[in-house]
């Protein structure tokens, strides 16, 4: 048996459900733990033990623990303990850091789940699609992806692309009718729709037969493992680096070997020191932080209601030099009322009390005329929103805010779907899409008479007039009257009202068609209604924000041109010279005479959602790095292409958003901002750390090889590299990934997409700071060294106190681009506290007495201390001072 054969009765008492009722709560959660969750179950997890046995594997590491059991064969106890212990504490950090980071991108994952329509008792409702078990009624919408495998019941124009099961990449018309053929393959079941694949067209109802694994796409689904988590260009770049830094530390530390043995020292001690230095020079830590930063920086945007859906994106935010962003609802507030209305020459303003005709004088309040009344009538036909009456007189709205004004206008006249309900039955519907612009209804009043009624962009309606009501009398359509529809249009939409406009045709008997572009025609031409959509109060705002920060933006509708251009204006993101382009003209460009003027192009106006795709082209072309926003079907193949794609997150459907790399929770321009800000910051802190650690390492070992090219002993024994390796690395450079922004971080142009690591100087200050590190610390040795030849343990602790000080002190240079002294040290509390405990650790090893044993100090004098304290600073404030006295100067 094949559910494609049987009758709705029979899928019904088999699943135990019916298509009017659906399932109870308690039924689905009695099924849901019967069935377990609708998933695709997902590959193994490295288990926790693995990833921390992980840590180890490091081919350094193991020689150093090699070395380390050697020495303690040899008697060297206590020394061998202490790396021991080191070691595995430098694991376990290893380890936290890589499990935050896995935590943090599961969780992004979670926010990104699809959620799917069922009956509950005879209600609808939004559930997760995993909740969903055998037997639930569940409806589809264009757009979606369908989220269990599902016998059809109920379809309206339905398609369905099924590639991922079928390889068939055209859309499958789907019906609700039996098949009785046998053994039919997926792609020929045409009243099923399984999981996984994507509704292009109409609307389906149906009940679920299978869930998670049990679905057509869970038995493939071992197939399609989901390959994620890819790594970012920066990430991809710092494995590269990561691979030439093991070699030159590599090299460095066979340099300080051999110069060490050069000079008298015993090969062992040599190997064993070089060993942990090249332990601690190797940035391990590295791959692991970026992850955490950008993680972390993730869930900041989150909350600013940004939600990231692919990581790499993160960085490309920041390079980002073009927003193209969608009108209605994202710059607007997509909150519509009707404030004009124009019909056979006249029109009528429209306030909370009803409507007053505007230029006669004449107070007409409340007395409708026919004129009026049949624009706001078949509006409110030709509309599927609802509205209600709701306590103290408000109007509870349900539905598309352009259909709801419609419905709101009418009401004003004491219009209402009831009402109309009496006179005519609705018998088929054309919905709307935003290629059409209109939508239309073929209804049939009481006597029996049909006719279709249309409602959409005014312009492209009074292309397909041939009649209009005019002195009420329906008439041939005339030049002069096209023109006078014309000044209207653009008389409303030069005050950024939107319009609709109404139309009819009369239908014969039994005419009727499978096709809009059949019935819409020769229309009868009845009037026009325009309504406000106020900008977003923070839009404004974030516009110029983003002008400072060097970045374009674009407005992209489907509304008029004059409207568009209207509210542009009204934003500010019509500099003057700028150009509005309208699709029509956009359709005709070739794309190199669209690259020419792109660039100057600041509002599309009247374009279809495929014509996003060339503008995004385009403006890459340009060498532009692009963010576009959509939410339709039609939008995804932009948003896929754009550099950042962009979805809407409420009005927003699965495919776009499947497509997208960021979703926005709020459909709000001012959240691409925000995001694009956190984007900066987040680079930003990348390159602080990695600044951070690499000077920090640099000092490290150029400290052992100036002592052993200068003939001293050993300045820092192996434990106190590791404990320096292990303390510095770990929290003040975690405290630099959450750094807050620097003040002028969106008053700078973005970032070249392909500027390198070290770009911008980064490279450089990382060696000349790292060589005053190295040299400040082997000076501080030296001296003291000298004062007291025969303690060499006393100029090693002066060495160890130095070197960690001068990476605690460097931390707070590394936060700014400029220097040290732009920024307040004390903003940051967490490096605050990481650097604090890092103080306090290291006085523990030096005055805790068992310690001292271990870690080969002694406690400090005064005079030695503010050596230490001088020597530290001298790598953070000598370039900064200098540059602040050269600046001065200047
Ligand atoms: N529900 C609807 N029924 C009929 N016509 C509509 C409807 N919604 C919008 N229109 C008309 O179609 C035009 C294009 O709408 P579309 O949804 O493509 O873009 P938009 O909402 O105006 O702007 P944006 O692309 O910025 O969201 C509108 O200007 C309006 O005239
Ligand atoms: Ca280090």
């Amino acid at each position: 048996m094949n559910w494609y054969q049987l009758p709705q009765d029979e899928i019904e008492s088999i699943l135990n459900s019916r298509m009017e009722e659906g399932l109870s709560k308690s039924e689905q959660e009695r099924r849901l733990k019967l069935d377990g969750p609708n998933q695709l179950e997902e590959g193994k997890k490295q288990s926790a033990i693995l990833m921390f046995l992980a840590q180890f594997k490091d081919f350094m590491v193991l020689v150093l623990l090699a070395a380390t059991l050697l020495s303690g064969f040899l008697g060297e106890y206590l020394d061998a303990i202490a790396i021991i212990l080191i070691v595995v504490m430098n694991g376990i950090l290893g380890f936290i850091q890589e499990r935050k980071a896995e935590k943090s991108l599961a969780s992004l994952k979670e926010l990104s789940a699809p959620s799917a329509q069922v009956l509950r008792e005879g209600k609808w409702v939004s559930i997760a699609a995993k909740d969903v078990v055998t037997g639930d009624v569940i409806k589809v919408k264009s757009g979606d992806r369908v989220g269990a495998d599902i016998r059809l019941l109920k379809t309206s124009g339905l398609q369905i692309e099924e590639s991922a099961l079928t390889g068939e990449s055209v859309p499958a018309q789907k019906h609700n009718n039996l098949i009785s053929a046998e053994d039919l393959n997926l792609g020929d079941q045409e009243n099923m729709a399984f999981m996984g694949t994507m509704v292009t067209r109409g609307t389906g109802q149906g009940i679920v037969v299978a869930t998670g694994m049990k679905t057509e796409m869970g038995k493939i689904a071992h197939l399609i493992q989901t390959a994620e988590n890819i790594a970012t260009p920066l990430q991809m770049k710092l494995e590269q680096l990561g691979k030439i830094l093991i070699a030159l530390a590599l090299l460095l530390t066979v340099l300080v070997v051999l110069a060490g043995v050069m000079q008298g020292h015993d090969l062992y001690s040599m190997i064993l020191a070089g060993v942990s230095l090249a332990v601690a020079a190797i940035p391990e830590g590295l791959p692991a932080i970026v992850t955490i930063a950008l993680a972390l920086g993730v869930q900041k945007m989150i909350r600013k209601r940004a939600i990231v859906r692919k990581l790499p994106s993160v960085e490309t935010l920041g390079c980002a030099t073009v927003i193209c962003s969608d009108k209605t609802g994202t710059l607007t507030q997509n909150k519509m009322t009707v404030t004009r209305i124009w019909s056979q020459g006249r029109q009528w303003s429209v306030n909370e009390e009803g409507f007053e005709v505007i230029g006669g004088g004449i107070q007409e309040n409340n007395k409708r005329e026919d004129k009026l009344t049949e624009v706001l009538a078949y509006a409110a036909l030709c509309n599927n929103a609802m509205i209600e009456e709701g306590k103290k007189g408000s109007l509870l709205e349900v539905g598309d805010p352009t259909e709801t004004a419609l419905l709101v206008s009418a009401y004003k006249a004491g219009i209402t779907k009831e009402s109309l309900s009496e006179q005519f039955t609705i018998q088929h519907e054309f919905p709307f899409d935003s290629t059409r612009k209109m939508m239309s209804v073929v209804v049939r009043d009481t006597e029996g008479n049909q006719m279709l009624v249309v409602k959409g962009a005014p312009d492209v309606l009074l292309e397909k007039s041939d009649y209009i009501v005019w002195d009420d009398k329906k008439q041939l359509i005339k030049q002069a009257h096209k023109e006078r529809i014309k000044e209207a249009i653009y008389a409303l939409g030069s005050q950024a009202l939107r319009t609709i406009a109404v139309a009819i045709r009369p239908l014969k008997e039994g005419e009727h068609y499978s096709q809009a572009s059949f019935a819409e025609r020769s229309l009868t031409f009845i009037g026009l209604q325009g309504m406000m959509d106020p900008p977003r109060p923070e839009v404004e705002e974030s516009i110029r924000d983003c002008q400072t920060a060097g970045i374009k933006t674009v407005m992209i509708t489907g509304d008029h041109v004059v409207t568009a251009a209207s509210i542009a204006k009204k934003l500010n993101m019509l500099p003057n010279g700028g150009r509005v382009m309208e699709g029509a003209e956009l359709a005709q460009l070739s794309d190199d005479e669209l690259d020419k003027v792109s660039e100057d192009v600041y509002v599309y106006a009247r374009v279809s959602p495929e014509h996003k795709l060339k503008i995004v082209k385009s403006l890459q072309r340009r060498g532009h790095v692009v963010a576009m926003t959509g939410d339709g079907v039609n939008d995804a193949p932009a948003i896929k292409s754009a550099n950042i794609g962009i979805a809407m997150g409420i009005t927003g459907t699965d495919v776009a958003k499947e497509a997208s790399s960021l979703v926005l929770g709020d459909d709000n321009f001012a959240t691409i901002r925000s995001a694009i800000e956190e984007g900066r910051n987040i680079y930003e802190n990348i390159r602080k750390f990695i600044r951070y650690l690499l000077a920090s390492n640099v000092g490290e070992i150029l400290v052992m090889l100036f002592a052993m090219i200068m003939g001293l002993p050993l300045p820092l024994v192996p434990i106190q590299i590791l404990w320096v390796n292990l303390v510095t690395d770990g929290l003040p450079a975690m405290a630099l990934g959450v750094d807050q922004a620097e003040e002028d971080v969106m008053r700078r142009k973005p970032r070249q997409a392909k500027e390198g690591v070290f770009s911008r100087g980064l490279g450089w200050k990382i060696v000349s700071r790292g060589f005053l590190i190295g040299g400040a610390t082997i000076l501080a040795f030296w001296v003291t060294l000298k004062e007291n030849p025969d303690q060499l343990i006393v100029a090693q602790s002066v060495a160890f106190a130095t070197l960690v000080m001068a990476q605690l002190i460097h931390v707070f240079d590394c936060r700014s681009e400029r220097s040290v002294f732009h920024r307040n040290p004390f903003q940051n509390g967490y490096l605050v506290l990481a650097v604090i405990s890092s103080i306090l650790l290291l006085l523990v090893v030096m005055y805790v007495e068992p310690l001292q044993d271990i870690f080969h100090t002694v406690p400090l004098s005064i005079r030695q201390w503010l050596l230490v304290l001088g020597m530290a600073s001298i790598p953070t404030f000598a370039l900064a001072g200098f540059q602040l006295f050269k600046k001065e100067a200047r």
